[in-house]
């Protein structure tokens, strides 16, 4: 569905991402993982069309972005940022409405039944109670189920989520995460997701790829990327990496030098583990 190929970013002198190239299947889950300032968000502008690359190309269902209009471009895709909901005045139903936009003429007519679309979008959101509220009165938690509901009415092949859990506790992480999951799975939708939250990628996407320095390290499936070597070359930071008791998905434990001087002795221990693979 995707295809990237040698894609370079420079900002004025800065190179930000160089020669990314990598492909997405139709109805994967892509998590782009990295440390801070590694090009995530540059790469996801980029495959949003909102940025444009100096060089390579992306090209989707085999035709290069540029080829698309805006307007097409939002027929197919969703972004999810951060905060990219409307500031004040809007009740949750009328921003969930929003996303029909790029599927309304001129009039602002369309032919989808819409209401029976927003019921459906703010009962699956747990947002039924909230439909009249307006969403300055809303919780952190509460906007951002708001907000991928509108992109849920905007019926998108390709989610691209900037962060999605940011700010979220953990009971709405996995809210949201089950959420996109589902739909990624009923609707056969194509998610990207930038996630800094290494034990959440490992468990919700199917493949992971790895920035550092605007350059791709690895992909790969969760197992493949999640390893001990690689988040230290590329975090500066050695997790214990452990299977999941579960699912057996790669799940990290954070270290860290000071931990071992607590006060309580019972809970002293000596040195780090030096790893478990
Ligand atoms: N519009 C811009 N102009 C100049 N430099 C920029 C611009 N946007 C991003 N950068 C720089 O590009 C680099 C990559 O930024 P980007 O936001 O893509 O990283 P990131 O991996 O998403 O970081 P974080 O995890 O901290 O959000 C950073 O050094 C940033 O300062």
């Amino acid at each position: 569905m995707i295809e990237v190929d040698r894609l370079s970013k420079r900002f004025d002198n800065q190179s930000v991402l160089e020669e990314i190239s990598f492909s997405v299947k139709r109805g994967e889950c892509l998590g782009i993982i990295g440390p801070n300032g590694s090009g995530k968000s540059t790469l996801l502008k980029l495959l949003s069309g909102v940025e444009t690359s100096m060089t390579g190309k992306i090209e989707i269902n085999r035709k290069p972005i540029e080829q698309y209009t805006r307007k097409e471009l939002a027929k197919w895709m969703a972004v999810l940022q951060q905060e990219s909901l409307p500031p004040i005045g809007f009740t949750v139903r009328e921003v969930i409405e929003m996303g029909r936009f790029p599927f309304q003429n001129w009039l602002g007519e369309e032919t989808t039944d819409i209401d029976r679309l927003i019921d459906a979008i703010l009962d699956k959101m747990g947002l039924n109670d909230l439909s009249d509220r307006q969403l300055e009165n809303l919780s952190g938690g509460e906007r951002q189920r708001v907000a991928l509901g509108k992109t849920m009415a905007q019926q998108p092949k390709l989610l691209m989520l900037d962060e999605p859990t940011t700010y979220l506790d953990i009971g709405h992480q996995v809210l949201l995460m089950d959420r996109i999951r589902e739909w990624q799975l009923e609707d056969d939708l194509t998610v990207i997701s930038v996630l800094h939250d290494l034990n959440l990628a490992a468990l919700y996407c199917d493949r992971l790829l790895l920035l550092h320095n605007g350059r791709v390290v690895a992909t790969g499936s969760p197992e493949d990327i999640i390893r001990t070597d690689l988040i230290e070359e590329v975090y500066g930071t050695a997790p214990i990496v452990m299977q999941h008791p579960v699912y057996g998905l790669p799940q990290i434990i954070l270290q860290g030098d000071s931990i071992s001087q607590r006060k309580d002795p019972a809970k002293k221990r000596v040195g780090k583990l030096e790893i478990i693979q």
